[in-house]
């Protein structure tokens, strides 16, 4: 049973555990037939880069906004990518399957991330549609035992 007093983050097991996890997910992107033209030009740093944003928003070091450019960054990233919904539910798909491997079997844990995943992926398929500007989207989001802070 995970320790609902840790914070997200450590109960997710920290940068280790969401390397793992984005490693393993990627690993079955690039040869998804849904998937794997959308990652063209795919290169490792993405695998970085997706463990530095998603430490930050479950309450770890806070590199994206830091380092990365922070939240109007990551949305400019899937400008125009014209994600189409199989692939969004495809995505969440893969990812939903390779959390349940490896992060905690801890049912809570389990469900608020994949309540991130799901608001998360909506975003970006919705923001990667041609002839969106993106305004100020504010500082990168919070997701905790409570979902959304
Ligand atoms: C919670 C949902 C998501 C998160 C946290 C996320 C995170 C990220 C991050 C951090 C980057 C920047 C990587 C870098 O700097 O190299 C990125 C880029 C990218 N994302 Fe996402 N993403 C999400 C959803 C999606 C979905 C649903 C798709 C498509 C099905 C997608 C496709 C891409 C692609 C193709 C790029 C690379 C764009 C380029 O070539 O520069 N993302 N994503």
């Amino acid at each position: 049973m995970t320790d609902h007093d840790e914070t997200f983050y450590d109960a997710l097991g920290g940068e280790a555990a969401l390397r793992r996890l984005i490693e393993a997910f990627y690993a079955q992107v690039l040869v998804d037939p849904v998937l794997e033209p959308v990652f063209a030009h795919f290169t490792p740093t993405h695998i970085d880069h997706v463990v530095v944003w998603l430490s930050e928003v479950f309450g770890g070091p806070a590199g994206y906004t830091e380092r990365l450019g922070g939240h109007q960054a990551l949305l400019t990233s899937h400008l125009d990518l014209r994600i189409t919904e199989e692939q969004r539910a495809r995505w969440v798909e893969v990812m939903l399957r390779t959390a349940a491997k490896e992060l905690p079997d801890d049912e809570l844990l389990q469900r608020r991330f994949g309540e991130y995943i799901e608001w998360g992926t909506r975003i970006a398929a919705s923001v990667s549609q041609p002839g969106t500007t993106l305004g100020d989207p504010g500082p990168a989001p919070h997701w905790g035992w409570d979902g959304l802070a």
